[in-house]
């Protein structure tokens, strides 16, 4: 078979961009992408996406309407598909067994059964979404129970390792792109078919083969080995805090030994996401279920690190501010978990905002790509009421406005345009003392303490001497 209709069930984060992707570099191939909200599917068809990404408005408007479909008819694209991409959201438990750790495959079971109920040719189903290991095997055995006569199956595993904000330039120039299948000659036959899409712009050597489960299972061990480097220079920038060390500055000396690398080493407010929680959590539960509980521990330490970072910086601001919060004005700039993306799931921003709301402050809250119904959204998820958002929260269309008559800016994600503010005029409308909390160290710290500004940032202590030793010996003995 030869591989000329492709169709994705899941029009988000992934499924949108990587077909997209896949559209653009495979002129010849039908990519149909469906989900199953249509109000999704009519603003990808729209001028404003349902998701901003750099670059992706370009590779969209390049084949919509050419190679690339967006539609709600999920049985048209599946009944004319060679090949199916499941990229649904596999969000972590909040019920019933495995609750808070367990992925909810419920939505990978709903597509697996869409296909069986309307396929009537082989198909060749390629789990994109990340799921547990065996994952591949339940979705088998669905579509199996479901066969009608002369429709076969292939079940690849093919995880994706794009990072929102820069979605489209890694999957340009993917690291790696992970195919795991059977091993038969069927199966090998499959991921023949999908090692040749990925060929058209992706060299062989880059494109890895492997058994379905270590496919699956380094999909999660990668996200669990990236955010445990970033809990690992968390934990350190508060050895640095509590000493006279900058966390920049041991990052930088720790990632030039070649085996340690630098990347992701940014000390911050804690990583956020809709992946690096929940996978982390997945993994922990797989290690629970085959009784490893020492694994179990270890990678739910990455987590616990991470929800360590967000109360203590959160503390930090409530201290400075003598200790109270409430009835001041403070401004968060940056709500999204990460910059250039207008994704909020998991992003730190949320904690900080609730954490001060509780406390009664009153906030302000700039995101350059942030819709305010997200905000809004997400605040009453943690709860928070609609009657305390109404009085307690006002959400600007620039940094200036919100900041203005504030005791206190809080800088969530690190937004370029963060950087070049002008903060004296910025300090010349605050309420004095003007404090800035530099959550994502991005801000010319020097610049703002001689501005006036009382300055705190994540792991390294500014403008004060060093005193607060709380050794209790020499360090050289430590
Ligand atoms: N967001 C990211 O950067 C990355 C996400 N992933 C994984 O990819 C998967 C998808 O993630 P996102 O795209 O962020 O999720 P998302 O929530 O943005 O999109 C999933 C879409 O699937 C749709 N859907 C659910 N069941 C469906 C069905 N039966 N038929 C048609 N559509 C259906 C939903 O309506 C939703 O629009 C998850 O497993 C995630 O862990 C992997 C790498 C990166
Ligand atoms: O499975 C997924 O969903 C994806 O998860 C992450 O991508 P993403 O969450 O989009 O973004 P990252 O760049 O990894 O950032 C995650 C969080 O960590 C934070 N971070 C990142 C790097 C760093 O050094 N320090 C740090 O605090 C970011 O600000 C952000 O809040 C992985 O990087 C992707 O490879 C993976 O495909």
């Amino acid at each position: 078979m030869v591989v000329k209709n492709i169709c994705c069930l899941g029009a988000g984060y992934v499924g949108g961009p990587t077909c997209s992707v896949i559209a653009l570099k495979c002129p010849e191939i039908k990519v149909t992408v469906v989900d199953k909200s249509k109000e999704r599917i009519a603003q990808w068809n729209s001028d404003k996406l349902p998701i901003y990404e750099p670059g992706l408005d370009e590779v969209v408007k390049a084949c919509r309407g050419k190679n690339l479909f967006f539609s709600h008819d999920c049985n048209a694209a599946i009944l004319e598909a060679d090949l199916i991409f499941i990229s649904v959201n596999t969000p972590t438990k909040t019920f019933g067994n495995g609750k808070g750790r367990a992925p909810d495959l419920k939505f990978v079971e709903g597509a697996a059964r869409m296909i069986a109920d309307v396929a009537q040719s082989n198909k060749i189903v390629v789990e994109k979404s990340t799921v547990p290991v065996n994952a591949a095997e339940s979705i088998m055995k669905i579509l199996k129970a479901n066969q009608r006569p002369g429709v076969s199956y292939q079940i690849l595993s093919n995880p994706e390792f794009l990072a929102e904000g820069t979605a489209i330039n890694d999957l340009l120039n993917a690291d790696r792109v992970l195919i795991g299948g059977e091993e038969s000659p069927a199966g090998e036959a499959a991921i023949e078919e999908l090692c040749q899409i990925y060929e058209h712009w992706i060299p062989r050597k880059r494109i890895l083969t492997t058994n379905t489960w270590s496919s699956e299972l380094s999909k999660l061990a990668a996200n669990a080995m990236l955010a445990q480097r970033i809990s690992s220079i968390n934990s350190l920038s508060a050895v640095c805090e509590a000493t006279g060390a900058d966390i920049a500055e041991v990052a930088r000396a720790v990632g030039l030994d070649s085996r340690i690398g630098p990347k992701f080493l940014q000390a911050s407010i804690g990583f956020g996401g809709s992946c690096f929680q929940k996978d982390i959590l997945n993994l922990v539960y797989i290690c629970e279920c085959l009784n490893l509980p020492q694994q179990a521990a270890y990678w739910q330490s990455v987590i616990d690190m991470n929800e360590h970072q967000k109360h203590r910086f959160t503390a930090k601001v409530i201290e400075s501010l003598l200790n109270t919060v409430s009835g001041k004005k403070i401004c968060i700039l940056g709500f999204a978990f990460k910059k250039n993306t207008g994704d909020t799931r998991e992003s730190a921003a949320i904690y900080v905002a609730k954490t001060l709301l509780d406390e009664g402050a009153s906030i302000s809250i700039y995101d350059p790509k942030v819709e305010n119904s997200q905000i809004h959204e997400d605040l009453k998820y943690v709860g928070i009421t609609p009657e305390h958002i109404e009085s307690h929260l006002s959400i600007f269309k620039d940094a200036y406005s919100a900041t203005k008559d504030c005791h206190a800016i809080i800088l969530c994600t690190e937004w370029d345009e963060f950087v070049t503010l002008d903060y004296e005029a910025i300090y010349d409308q605050m309420m004095k003392p003007a404090y800035i909390f530099d959550g994502r160290k991005i801000l010319d710290h020097n610049n703002l303490l001689r501005i006036g500004f009382h300055v705190e940032t994540i792991g390294s202590r500014l403008g004060q001497p060093f005193k607060n030793r709380r050794y209790s010996t020499s360090p050289q003995a430590l």
